[in-house]
């Protein structure tokens, strides 16, 4: 049963995060270049945790068209990202910006309609502070996933990939989204990236997709994030397929990385919408339209994996620190 659509979020901590606010946070939380403050997170955890009744431990990142899983909810509870203070707001079509919480099999669940992108303007932080949010109300395990292009030659267009590892391309260049003083309260300064995907969720997943009949469409691969917005060219292509990467977006990395910072047990994976065009002689091109429409094509399937790996990480019952 739908409960309710929120409307009235208020700014909070908002005017103070962009350094409109008087007090001494005011200068530590003065522009993008710098990660919001443990307070300003709280208080959108706050603001959700008193407006549900429902306490969830799994949260969901829905990727570019894959934002139906939210559809499937019982019992939810909506929130507009423009209602909740301190969150950004989606501009991509295809993420409808919303989180909706609610419960899917019994098992509650705090889904993401819709992420950030750092080609929206947003620093990578940003990108991934919903991820901090979802820590402060209790989630320890996460599933993300996304639209990619495939550039292993043996995929095809509608394959799901579980992501094994991926290739932090903002990284190499400097940015990340722990970028800034590091607060221990979420993880330590220098966190591990080694396993970030867990090994016990994706062998399990890779049993049981059998019993979905997604074994010949389920693949595991590398994932490596571009910032955008453009699709890559013929050489930057060629380039990825020479360092082992698999797939490729514009997603996914920060929040994975935020997670693994403070401790959360990740699951991830791509729905391969088009394959990667690495012929110069070809009018072919690479277009979010094809994106959506594969996206929308293989939704059955993809909302039946996602219950599957909830219901796999609900049975395991994760808490931070517990590998
Ligand atoms: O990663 P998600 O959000 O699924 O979206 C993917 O699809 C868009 C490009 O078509 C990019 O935003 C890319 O990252
Ligand atoms: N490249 C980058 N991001 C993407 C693609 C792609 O081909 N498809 C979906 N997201």
């Amino acid at each position: 049963m739908e409960r309710k659509q929120h409307q009235n979020g208020r700014a909070g901590l908002r005017a103070l995060a962009s350094g409109g606010g008087s007090m001494c946070l005011e200068q530590t939380v003065s522009g993008d270049d710098t990660p919001y403050p443990y307070e300003v997170i709280k208080e959108s955890a706050d603001f959700l945790l008193s407006r549900t009744k429902l306490r969830p431990k799994i949260g969901v990142i829905c990727g570019s068209g894959l934002g139906a899983l939210a559809e499937q909810l019982e019992d939810r509870d909506i929130f507009p990202y423009d209602t909740i203070p301190n969150f950004p707001v989606s501009t991509v079509a295809g993420h409808a910006g919303r989180m909706v919480i609610g419960t899917l099999d019994g098992v509650a669940v705090m889904c993401m309609q819709g992420r950030f992108h750092s080609y929206e303007g947003y620093p990578l932080w940003k990108c991934a502070m919903p991820v901090r949010v979802m820590k402060l109300m209790g989630v320890d395990q996460l599933l993300v996933t996304n639209a990619a292009g495939g550039i292993n030659r043996q995929f095809n267009i509608g394959d799901i990939m579980i992501i094994k590892d991926h290739i932090n391309m903002q990284g190499f260049a400097g940015d990340s989204p722990l970028r800034g003083r590091n607060d221990e309260r979420y993880g330590p300064r220098f966190p591990a990236m080694n396993n970030a995907y867990d090994r016990t969720l994706r062998q399990k997943t890779l049993e049981l997709v059998k019993e979905l009949g997604l074994q010949d469409v389920v693949r595991e691969g590398v994932y490596v994030m571009l910032g955008g917005p453009t699709y890559e060219t013929v050489a930057e292509l060629n380039l990825l397929r020479v360092v082992g990467v698999d797939a490729v977006g514009m997603s996914t990395v920060p929040e994975v990385v935020v997670a693994r910072h403070c401790g959360m047990r990740v699951f991830a994976f791509s729905l391969i919408t088009n394959m990667c065009i690495i012929e110069y002689e070809t009018e072919a091109k690479a277009s979010h339209t094809e994106v959506i429409e594969t996206a929308t094509m293989r939704q059955k399937d993809l909302q039946k994996l996602a219950r599957l790996i909830i219901k796999i990480m609900s049975e395991d019952g994760y808490e931070a620190g517990d590998e």
